[in-house]
Parts: C-alpha cells; structure tokens; sequence
C-alpha cells in the first residue's frame, strides 16, 4: 500500500487536478493508495498574508473572495452543474468562518499562534473537500478525511510535536474500520488534547504522508510535486540541473536541509525508521521515474550527489585572546544560541582556537548579537574578546554525496572551480561525517559558484562556455557560423556547449541570459538590440555574473582595449584577434598577461600573428620548454604575401591590392597593411612573447610606398594614389623579375632588434616559394640551431582567422 502527497502545484489548477485524477486511475489494479493534499498553490501564503493584514486593520476581504473564486473555478470546470451545490455550500461555510475569524482577529487587533493555525486549516480542509468531490466523479468510494482528527500533538502551535504513539493507532483504527474507502487526508493539520487545531510545521504535509506511512507500515511513500525528483542543483540557478535517480536518506537530509525545497528533512523521520522508501514524482511528468530515496542505494559513479545552497545568510565572528585553551566556551556560545532557539547553520573554529566563526538566519542574526553581548560581557569589556559584528549579504553552498567520503580530491575541485572564476571563499566547514562540505560566499556570486561548481563535478556532462563578442564583422560573422555548425559536434564529442550570451558591433548590442540562436543572430540584434555602448555591455556581461566566461574581441578599435583588464580582473577570459592591445605600450601588454594570471583565467591571441596558424602556441611552448630564440625571419603581411605573389603579367598594382581587401585579407583599412602597421604590431608582439621589452619605436620599418600613398586621407584617396604611382609598382615588380627574383616584405628578429625591410630573393632563399596569402616563419634558437622550426601557410582570410579565434575559445573551455 503506498501513500500518494499531492502538493501545492499538483491542487493548484483544473489540469493539475486532471493529472491527479489520471494518477489515481491507473492504480486500479493496485493495493488501494492513502492520498494526502495540501492547500491550492498560494492558498497557505495568501492566508497568512491575510491574517496579518487583519491584526494591522487592513483590508483582508478581497484576498479572500480571491481564493474562494479560486476553488470555485475549479469546481465549476471540473464538476458537472448537478454535482457542484453540495460541495460549492461546505466551501461557502468555511469561507463563511473564516470570514468570522478573520473579523476577530481585525477587531481585536490581535493574532495567536493558535489562532493563525486554524486560520491556515482552511486551505488544506477546503482543497481537500474540493479535490475529494471531485475524486467522487471517478471513485465512488472517495472520502474526505479531516486529518487534524487522528494526528494528535502538544499544544506548541505553529510546529506542534506529534504524539506518535496515539496517532499511530488513532490512524491505524480509522484505516481497518475505512477499509473499503479511497481516503483523501488533509495534510499539514493536527490537533491537540483539547481538539484545538495545531499545525506540523514547514513541509507540514509531507510529514503527514510520513505519518500515515509509518502508522500503515506503507510500501512506499509518493511526494508528486512539480518537478522531476530531488536536482542535482536548483534548476531556477543551473540550467542542467539534472534529477537523481536515487540518494540515500542521509543525502536527502543533507541536500534539502540546505535549500532544497523538494522535500523537508524532519518529514522524513517516520519513514527513515521504518526503511520505507520516499518516491518524488512529477505531477506533470508522469512517465519520469522521479528520485528514489531509500536505505541500501547502489554507490553511484558521481563523486557528488548535488549542490545545494542557501541564498541568505548572515555570519558573526567571535574572537580574541580570552577563547585560547579555554575549554567550555564554545560549549557556552552554542548552547546560549540553542536555548534561545537561535538556529546555527554552520559552525568553522580556526585551529589557533581564536576565533570562531558562524553562520544564523539573518532574521536570527541580531538576536544572536545581542545574546553574545549579554552572556560575554565581562570578557568584551575586558577586552578577552572583540565585540561581534553581523556580516549579511552572504550564502551558503554546499556539496553533498556520500561517495565524498571515499574520494579524495573533491574538495581541491570545489575550491579551484571556485577560485577560477574569482568566487571568494569567506569561510568553510565540512562535516566530520565527509558528506557534506559548506563555504560561504558573498551573495552576488551565488548563481556563478553553483554553475561554477556543477560544471566542475559533473565533467561528463556538458561544459557551458558563456560567450560575449564584440565584432560583426568580416571575422565576427564567420565566427558565429563556424561555432553554429560546430555545436552538435563539440557536444557530442568534447562534453562543451558554447553559449553566445551577448554581441555587440558599433552601432547596436544584445546581451541574453538565455543564449543567443546564432541561426537567427542578426535579425536578433537588430531587432531586440539596444544602442551599442562598451562600457554598458561589459556592465551587463559582469552583471549577469556568470561561469566559464569568455569575452572575445573581434573588432580593429581601440576602444575594447581599455577594458581588458577590468574583465579579466573579473575573472572573466579574453579572446582576441584585435592586435591594439599587445603591441600598444609594453607596460599594457605586462599587465594583461599578470591579470589573467592573477585571476586565474585565460589570455589568448592566437590569430595576432598569422591569423589560425599555430605561432603564438609554438612561440610559447619553446618559451616554456627552456628553449631561447636566437633569430625569427618571417612574413607575417598575408595581404602584401597575396599581392606579390600575384602582382603579375599586365594587372595593375592598385587593383591586386582591391582585391586582397576583396577576399577579407586586408585589415578594414587596407592601409595598415601596406605601410607596414600591421606587420610592426605582429613583430613586437612576437619579440615581447619572446621575452624582449621592446617598444614600437624599437621597430624600424622600411616602407614599401612613395611618400604620397603614405600621405593618404583617406582610404579612397589611398586608392587613388596608388594608381598615380602604377609606374613605381611596375617597376619593383620588372626589377625582380629580371633577376629571377620575387618581392618579399621580410620581418626580422634578433640581438633584440626588429626591422622589417622589403627585399628581392632568388630561389635559394627559403621564402622564395610562396603562395597566395601565404605566412612564414622560422625561428632559430638553441635547440632548432642547425636548421630552424618552420610554420608556414595562409596567414590572412576570415575563415581561417575565425577558426583561430574558435580553437582559443575552445581552449579556454578545455582548461
Ligand atoms: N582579416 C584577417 O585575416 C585577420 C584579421 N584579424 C583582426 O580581426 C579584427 C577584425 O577584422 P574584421 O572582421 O576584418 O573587421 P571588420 O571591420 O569587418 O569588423 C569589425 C567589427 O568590429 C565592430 N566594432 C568596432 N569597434 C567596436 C566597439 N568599440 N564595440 C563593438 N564593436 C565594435 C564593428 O562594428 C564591426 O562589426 C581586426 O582586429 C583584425 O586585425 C586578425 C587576424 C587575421
Ligand atoms: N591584415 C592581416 C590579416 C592578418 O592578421 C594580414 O594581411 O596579414
Ligand atoms: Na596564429
């Protein structure tokens, strides 16, 4: 026989009350199942809601014909006309008293315990006389049942203790002698010696089913509620919070003491010590298996079972030199706060014994101050110990698992998931039984911690990388289609998902917490856009506080540079194709790489030198491995690489140029490329990573232009010039080819020293065989001494810089 506890959600409308219904049918077969209600969805808040409003003379009445209107909707819906009276009069009486007690309470100005008790009967009694109505419709044997009646208690109204012994029997007599009934108990609901209504306290009506079940000795104990089991996390703050299929009691206890609203640790107990196990299904989601919870669970491959997490909490820190060596005042400090009914949530003591820190319900925070300040008088004024002080805006979150006990290594993964993505720690404690370890946090990094920390434990699941570009254009657009194509595969194959969460070009931005569909990004943000602005969209990128961020900045503009540090002081990654920032002054380029390091988080730019060619990676590996660079040749212009490799036959110099810009080779002003720009930043951020400090003005750049292209205003003018000079063209290029040469803009490194000239090779030199938008480069060092490292092939182009641009992303995502 199983007891069947329907909550709030599962009364609270006429398809929740369908889906009960169905849930009750398909038992046909079965042992006949106890059903336990609570109140509608709302109702039990509402109540209280009114009750206070009455004691301060306001208005209650209309919150009153609201939730009579409420259960009457859902009589009219699912009760046909004939059958609706009877039940519609019992809901009108009690709506009636209610009224009634309401008044008093408004008259009197005056609210008990005992009297809000019975204020708040009235939402279970009347779903119940709803619900069983109905019920009668299908099952001919339904019964209301006032289950206040059979479960006894003291009189501590508000969270009255049950006398087991007589409830268990008063429920085991009313069951033999119903025997022949499909019984509908109101839950939450008790009585005391004198027939006075108490009620059970939080989670009241899941503590009734607990009853019942261990009164009946049930084969299982059903909590249909409205998602799909206990979580691995709460699903309102991570999105793939997941249900677990089973957990044993101490994991439950664990779990929902901190948060987890699904089921209430204390109604556990009765069914705990019969070994009866606790199924939690979804009202909505019948066919889920829901969370199991019961004695001997199978050891499960997760290292956690789930996180969970208060998100308000207050700390106080007693110390000073009067707590050292002395035995008892802890002892003192705690049974002080249990007597007077302040609840500690979690206690840490530092070693030294001088201080000990912990954490209260911030409602229950300044009594605790002002308890402490009684008790420790003498030692406060004597100095043996500092006066306390209330530190709020904190949270608690914890990780949960039996399997912790076994595995070492879990708490290292929970402090480096939160340290990477700049969460502080503000105090720790783990319980002696290793099922359980709590830090706590500052409020705001609340939701980042927990997706921070899911991320961490469940690495076989996928990894969310939160995306945010700045950049639309040539590398930009082909970066989104390059990752849309691409999801399927990285989640299926690397466990990643990468979210784009927000973009921004110059003149519009769009930032969603949700994820942006890149199949549909433009018309996005052009669409639901606001007006662009940096500072705002960094603002909101760092508001929506999220893990595994990663800023990538896709643009040619000064502007994003400014903003580097502050993201990665905010622990927040940069990817960059943008060149500005490295070859800007070498102290910037410093303090980029130190943040990123200090914070724990990822810097890379890959694509600044050769676009998707792996230079910046190669450079650093032999940084790394010891190795020192001797001398770097290279050509690393993809656009003047694609001009002199087909400035060729009658083709006018001006127009090889339109056309590199054509195939996306060019920076956005091909100017960049031509004077030698582009190439000097490529250079000095080559020497820097190479380990020399060395400045733009380091860099002697031999121009390949007459002065008047130089002079340019503007990019058409550029153009213009170029073509006024197609005899200069025409000449380098004759003068080459009579020598059997080719042209090549070479950049060279070595004795710290970066010059970058325009020469004419013959097929003896290494960079003689090139072609297209072709990069090269070599580096000579102690160890590649005899015959140099060589990376070579197309070093410009949208597609390949995007996929420069994607593999950094992914290489943030990896670590
Ligand atoms: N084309 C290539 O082969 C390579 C290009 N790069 C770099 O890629 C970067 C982008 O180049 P393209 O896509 O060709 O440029 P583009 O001119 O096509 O696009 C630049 C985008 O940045 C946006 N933007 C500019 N300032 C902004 C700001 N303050 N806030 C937000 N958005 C802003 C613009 O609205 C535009 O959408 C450049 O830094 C370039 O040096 C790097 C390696 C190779
Ligand atoms: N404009 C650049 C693009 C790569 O950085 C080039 O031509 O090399
Ligand atoms: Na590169």
């Amino acid at each position: 026989m199983n007891i069947l506890k329907f909550g709030g959600t599962s009364v609270g409308s006429v398809e929740s009350i369908r889906a009960l219904i169905g849930i009750l049918k398909e038992r046909k077969g079965a042992e006949k199942p106890v059903v336990v209600l609570s109140a509608m969805g709302g109702v039990t808040n509402s109540l209280l809601q009114m009750a206070e409003n009455a004691r301060n003379a306001q208005d209650y009445a209309d919150d009153l014909k609201k939730i009579e209107q409420k259960h009457f909707d859902v009589i009219r819906a699912l009760l046909p006309a004939i059958a609706q009276n009877p039940v519609l009069t019992r809901l009108k009486i009690y709506f009636n008293e209610l009224e009634d007690i309401l008044q008093s309470v408004y008259n009197l100005r005056e609210l008990s315990l005992q009297t809000k008790d019975l204020i708040l009967s009235y939402g279970e009694r009347c779903s119940n006389v709803m619900v069983s109505h109905i019920a009668r419709q299908h099952f001919a044997n339904a019964e209301y049942v006032d289950g206040s009646e059979l479960i006894k208690t003291d009189s501590n109204f508000g969270q009255a203790k049950v006398n087991t012994y007589l409830t268990e029997t008063l429920i085991r007599d009313f069951y033999e002698s119903n025997a022949d009934k499909l019984l509908f108990v109101t839950g939450f609901i008790s009585s005391n010696d004198e027939g006075r209504i108490t009620t059970l306290g939080r989670g009241g009506s899941d503590y009734t089913a607990a009853i019942w079940g261990a009164a009946l000795n049930a084969d299982e104990i059903e909590i249909w509620t409205d998602v799909d089991g206990m979580l691995t996390a709460d699903p309102r703050i991570v999105k793939k919070a997941f249900s677990l299929p089973e957990l044993s009691y101490t994991e439950a206890m664990e779990l929902s003491y901190f948060g987890a609203k699904v089921i209430y640790p204390p109604t556990m107990i009765p069914a705990f010590l019969k070994k009866i196990p606790i199924v939690i299904k979804n009202t909505f989601n019948v066919d889920f298996p829901g969370t199991y919870i019961k004695h001997g669970v199978q050891t499960s491959k997760l290292p956690i079972k789930g996180i969970s997490s208060i998100d308000e909490i207050s700390i106080l820190n007693l110390s000073g030199s009067g707590m050292v060596g002395k035995a008892g005042f802890a002892g003192r400090l705690f049974s002080l706060l249990s007597r007077e009914q302040v609840n500690v949530v979690l206690i840490t003591q530092s070693s030294s014994e001088h201080s000990i820190t912990f954490a209260v319900k911030p409602a229950d925070a300044l009594k605790a101050l002002s308890l402490i300040n009684r008790e420790f008088e003498l030692e406060l004024q004597a100095r043996k110990l500092e006066y306390p002080e209330v530190e709020n805006g904190l949270s608690v979150l914890a990780i949960v698992g039996e399997n912790m006990k076994r595995t070492p290594g879990i708490s290292g993964r929970l402090f480096s998931a939160l340290g990477r993505n700049g969460v502080n720690i503000r105090a720790i404690a783990q319980g002696s039984s290793e099922y359980n370890i709590s830090v706590i946090i500052g409020r705001s990094d609340l939701s980042k911690a927990v997706n921070a920390v899911h991320d961490a434990f469940y690495a076989d699941l996928k990894k969310t990388l939160n995306v945010f570009c700045l950049g639309t254009g040539n590398i930009g657009k082909t970066l989104f289609r390059q990752l849309q194509d691409q999801m399927p595969f990285l989640a299926q194959n690397n466990d990643l998902q990468v979210k784009v969460m927000g973009v921004s070009n110059t003149r519009k931005m769009y930032l969603n917490p949700e994820g942006i569909d890149l199949s549909n990004w433009e018309k996005s943000l052009q669409q639901k856009g606001q007006k662009a602005d940096l500072t705002e969209f960094i603002g909101q990128m760092k508001d929506m506080n999220l893990a595994n961020c990663v800023f990538v900045d896709n643009t040619a503009s000064h502007n994003p540079i400014q903003h580097y540090l502050d993201v990665l002081q905010s622990s927040i990654s940069v990817v960059t194709c943008n060149k500005i920032g490295n070859s800007a002054e070498y102290d910037q380029y410093v303090a980029f790489k130190q943040a990123a390091r200090k914070h724990g988080v990822d810097f890379y730019y890959e694509t600044n030198v050769g676009a998707g060619l792996p230079i910046i990676r190669t450079l650093k590996d032999l940084m790394m491995s010891g190795d020192r660079i001797a001398r770097i040749e290279a050509i690393l212009s993809g656009t003047i690489s694609y001009i002199f490799n087909n400035f060729k036959g009658e083709r006018l110099f001006h127009e090889v140029v339109k056309e590199a810009q054509d195939l996306g080779y060019t920076e956005p002003d091909p100017r960049d490329d031509l004077n030698g720009k582009d190439f000097m930043r490529k250079m000095l951020i080559l020497a820097r990573d190479a380990g020399y400090a060395l400045e733009e003005k380091d860099v002697t750049i031999e121009s390949m232009l007459p002065a008047a292209c130089l002079a340019a205003k503007s990019v058409d003018e550029f153009y213009a010039e170029l073509q006024n000079n197609a005899a200069y063209f025409e000449n380098l290029k004759n003068e080459a080819a009579q020598s059997q040469k080719v042209l090549r803009y070479i950049g060279k490194l070595e004795d710290g020293k970066v010059a970058i000239t325009l020469q004419m090779v013959d097929d003896a030199h290494p960079f003689f065989m090139l072609s297209g938008s072709d990069n090269i480069i070599s580096f000579t060092t102690d160890r590649y001494k005899d015959r140099p490292l060589v990376v070579k092939g197309p070093g410009a182009g949208a597609e390949v810089t995007a996929a420069g641009v994607f593999a950094d992303i992914i290489n943030v995502g990896k670590r």
